[in-house]
C-alpha cells in the first residue's frame, strides 16, 4: 500500500488484494493497469524522494511483477518438449470417437474445430516440430569413391526456386572451374558448405574438367530439386571479417546494361539516392550489397567504388561533347534574354506604367511580408522579388551530372548512418528545392505562417542601400560589395547572385542565427547549392517539391501567379507547365540523390500537411545522414 504526505486517496485496497499473483483470476494485463494508476498518483503528489522510494518497493503491484519476473525467469530455464508428437494421429482417433458418440451442440463444435483446414496444418506444423523433421531428404553419399583421391566434400543443396547464390570461374592457369563468390544470404552460403576457391570436380555426376564456366552453368540451369557437387576444398577458406557499412548510391547501375559484370543475374539494380547495405568489400571490384528496402533478401553484385568511378570516366569520354547544360527554369532563361523593349511592351500591355521606385523597392502586397498570429505581429524575410529574381540567376557554379561528369564526380557511394537528432541538439536545416514556380515559396511562407514561434527563414544579405522604411537585419543584412565578396570567398555564402547590379544571397552565419535560437529554419535553395549546404553544421534535410501532371496543375495553377520581371505577376501559360515539369525532371535526374524526400505539389493543403509531417521527421526520427556529419561531431 502506498503512503504520502498528502494528496488523493490511496488506490482501492481491494484492487491490490486482487492484483497479487496468489489470486489466479488476476491477468497479467490487470496488474499492468494497477501500476499505471499508481505511477499517476506519483505524478499528481508532491511525494519526497525517501517516501517514493519506500512507498514504491512496498507496493503490491511491484512484488506482484518481481513474481511474474521470476516465473518467466524459471520458465526460460525450463527445456520445452512436446507432449506427443504424434497430435495429428490423436485428433484422427479424437474425431472416429466423436462420430460414434451421441450429438450434442458441444460435440459437433469440437469435431467441425478438429476437421478445419486451419486446425489440421498447425498440428501438422506441431508434429514435424516435434519430431524434429526440418531436413530435406538426400540422397545417400555415393560409396565408390576411390581411395587415395584428393580430399573431396560432397555438397547436397536442394534447388527451390531461388538461385544458388554462387557465381564460378576458370583458373587463369590451371583451366579449374572455381567458385568465384558465395552471394551472402544465397542458398550455397546458407548451407555453409560452399567456399570461394573450392574447385568444383563433379555436378550431378558430370565432370566438369575441360568444361566452360557457361557449360557448368547450362548444367546448373537444367537441375531441378538436389543438386550434387562434388569439389575440392579451398585449403584457406576465406573468412569474412569485414565490417557492414551502409552508403548512399550517387548514381544508377543496372547490371543488364553492363557487360563487364560477372553475372548479370546476381547483380543488384540500383538508383541515384537508394540506401544500400554493403555486406561484402573483399573483392576490388565486385562488392556484396542488398537494399535497405529489402534486407532479408539475398546480396547482390554491385561495383566497388573504385569501378563504378572508372566506368563514369569511361562512360563520360565515350559521350560526343556537349557544353554544359544550365539548370535554369526556361522561364527565366527567357526573360533574361528579352530586350527591354519587350519588357516595355510587356508593361504597357499590362495597362501599368514603369514605376521604377516601386520595382526598386520590391515591394509585394504587405499580407505576404507581414502578418498576425498568435496575437503578434511577425515579419517574414527572405521572399523579396529582387531575392526571388535574383536566385533565378544563382552565380554558383552550375554543376553537370555527377554520373557523367568526370571532373565533377564525387563518390559514386556516399558512407551514411542512421542518426536520431537529440532533442538538445540544434535543428536540421530544411532545404526546400523545385523548379521555379513550382510553390517553393508558398509552401515556406504557410509553413512559417503556421507556427512563427519555430520556423522561420534566414535573413539574406544585400549590398543595395536600405530604404528609409526598412530595418538592417529584418528584410536584409546590409553590407558593402567587399564584405559580400569576402564571405563569398570564405564559402559562407549558400547562395548568391547578382540582380540589378546588386547582390543578394544567403549566409551560412544567417542560417545559424536562425538555429541557434532553437527554431527551425527553412531556406528554398536553387539545386546546385545544395552541396555547399551539405555540412556537418547544418544537417540540411532536403525536401523535393515536384509538380504534378499537366493536366492536374492546369486545374490547381488556374489563378495562380508566377513573378516575374516585368513588374506584374504573370499568370501560367500551358507552356510555362510544361517546362516545370521539364525542369523537374532534370533536377531529379542530376540532384535526386540529394533528396532526403519528395513531395508533389498538386492540391495546396494537402502538400502543406506533407510538408509539416516531413519535417517533424526529418527533426524527431532517425534519418540516413553522411557518415562524415556524425563522425565529425564525435571526433570534435
Ligand atoms: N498547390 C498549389 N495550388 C495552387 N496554386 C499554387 C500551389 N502552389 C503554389 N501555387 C501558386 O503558384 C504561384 C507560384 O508559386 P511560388 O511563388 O511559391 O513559386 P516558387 O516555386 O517559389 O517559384 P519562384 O520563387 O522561383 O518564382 C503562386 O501564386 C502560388 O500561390
Amino acid at each position: 500500500m502506498i503512503h504520502s504526505d498528502k494528496g488523493t486517496d490511496p488506490p482501492d485496497k481491494e484492487d491490490l488484494k486482487r492484483s497479487t499473483p496468489s489470486n489466479p483470476e488476476d491477468g497479467l494485463s490487470q496488474i499492468l493497469r494497477l501500476v499505471l494508476q499508481e505511477l499517476n498518483l506519483f505524478y499528481s503528489r508532491d511525494v519526497s524522494g525517501l517516501c517514493l522510494l519506500y512507498d514504491l518497493l512496498h507496493s503490491p503491484w511491484l512484488q506482484a511483477l518481481l513474481k511474474v519476473y521470476d516465473c518467466l525467469q524459471e520458465f526460460k530455464g525450463k527445456k520445452l518438449l512436446p507432449a506427443t508428437s504424434q497430435a495429428q494421429a490423436l485428433s484422427h482417433e479424437v474425431v472416429e470417437m466423436l462420430q460414434a458418440a451421441p450429438g450434442s451442440p458441444e460435440i459437433q463444435e469440437l469435431r467441425q474445430i478438429l476437421q478445419a483446414p486451419h486446425f489440421k496444418a498447425l498440428l501438422s506444423a506441431h508434429d514435424t516440430v516435434a519430431q524434429k523433421d526440418f531436413e530435406p531428404l538426400l540422397p545417400p553419399l555415393p560409396d565408390n569413391i576411390p581411395e587415395g583421391e584428393e580430399a573431396m566434400r560432397i555438397v547436397c543443396l536442394v534447388k527451390n526456386q531461388q538461385p544458388l547464390g554462387a557465381t564460378i570461374k576458370r583458373h587463369e592457369m590451371t583451366g579449374d572451374i572455381l567458385v568465384a563468390r558465395v552471394i551472402h544470404g544465397g542458398l550455397a552460403e546458407r548451407s555453409g558448405l560452399l567456399y570461394a576457391g573450392d574447385k568444383l570436380v563433379e555436378v550431378n555426376g558430370v565432370a566438369v574438367e575441360g568444361l566452360d564456366p557457361e557449360q557448368v552453368i547450362h548444367i546448373l540451369a537444367m537441375s531441378r530439386g538436389t543438386i550434387m557437387f562434388k569439389v575440392v576444398p579451398v585449403s584457406d577458406p576465406p573468412v569474412n571479417s569485414q565490417k557492414m557499412v551502409y552508403v548512399r548510391a550517387m548514381t544508377e547501375y543496372w547490371p543488364q546494361e553492363d557487360p563487364t559484370i560477372p553475372c548479370a543475374e546476381a547483380g543488384l539494380p540500383f538508383q541515384k539516392g537508394d540506401i544500400l547495405q554493403v555486406v561484402d568489400q573483399s573483392d576490388a571490384l565486385w562488392w556484396q550489397a542488398r537494399k535497405v528496402s529489402a534486407l532479408g533478401t539475398c546480396a547482390g553484385l554491385i561495383p566497388s567504388s573504385h569501378l563504378l568511378k572508372r566506368k563514369q570516366r569511361e562512360f563520360w569520354w565515350s559521350q560526343p561533347y556537349q557544353p554544359h547544360t544550365h539548370l535554369k527554369s526556361p522561364m527565366s532563361i527567357s526573360m533574361e534574354e528579352e530586350d527591354d523593349m519587350k519588357i516595355d511592351e510587356k508593361c504597357v500591355e499590362a495597362g501599368k506604367t514603369i514605376d521604377e521606385e516601386t520595382f526598386e523597392s520590391e515591394e509585394l502586397s504587405e499580407d505576404k511580408e507581414e502578418f498576425v498570429g498568435y496575437g503578434q505581429k511577425f515579419f517574414i524575410a527572405g521572399f523579396r522579388r529582387s531575392m526571388r529574381l535574383c536566385r533565378r540567376r544563382s552565380l554558383l557554379p552550375t554543376l553537370c551530372c555527377p554520373s557523367s561528369c568526370p571532373s565533377a564526380a564525387g563518390a559514386p557511394y556516399e558512407e551514411v548512418v542512421r542518426h536520431q537528432r537529440c532533442p538538445s541538439d540544434k535543428h536540421r536545416l530544411i532545404v526546400l528545392v523545385g523548379p521555379s514556380g513550382v510553390g517553393v515559396n508558398e509552401l515556406r511562407r504557410q509553413l512559417i505562417e503556421l507556427n512563427p514561434g519555430r520556423f522561420r527563414t534566414a535573413v539574406p544579405h544585400t549590398t543595395r542601400s536600405k530604404k528609409s522604411y526598412e530595418v538592417d537585419g529584418r528584410e536584409y543584412h546590409y553590407v558593402s560589395k567587399e564584405t559580400f565578396e569576402s564571405l563569398m570567398c570564405s564559402h559562407r555564402m549558400l547562395e548568391y547572385g547578382e540582380y540589378k547590379g546588386h547582390f543578394y544571397g544567403t549566409s551560412v552565419d544567417a542560417v545559424q542565427a536562425v538555429l541557434d535560437e532553437g527554431m527551425i529554419c527553412v531556406m528554398d535553395l536553387e539545386p546546385q547549392g545544395i552541396q555547399v549546404a551539405r555540412t556537418h553544421e547544418l544537417k540540411p534535410y532536403v525536401i523535393f517539391i515536384k509538380p504534378s501532371n499537366l493536366s492536374c496543375m492546369k486545374q490547381s495553377r488556374k489563378n495562380a501567379k508566377i513573378i516575374t520581371d516585368y513588374f506584374v505577376d504573370m499568370k501560367f501559360k500551358d507552356e510555362d507547365l510544361q517546362e516545370m515539369e521539364d525542369l523537374a525532371q532534370k533536377m531529379e535526374t542530376q540532384f535526386g540523390q540529394f533528396f532526403d524526400h519528395v513531395i508533389v505539389n498538386d492540391i495546396l493543403q494537402d502538400a502543406c500537411a506533407q510538408l509539416v509531417s516531413a519535417v517533424q521527421k526529418a527533426q524527431e526520427e532517425p534519418q540516413w545522414v553522411p557518415a562524415t556529419w556524425v563522425s565529425s561531431e564525435t571526433g570534435s
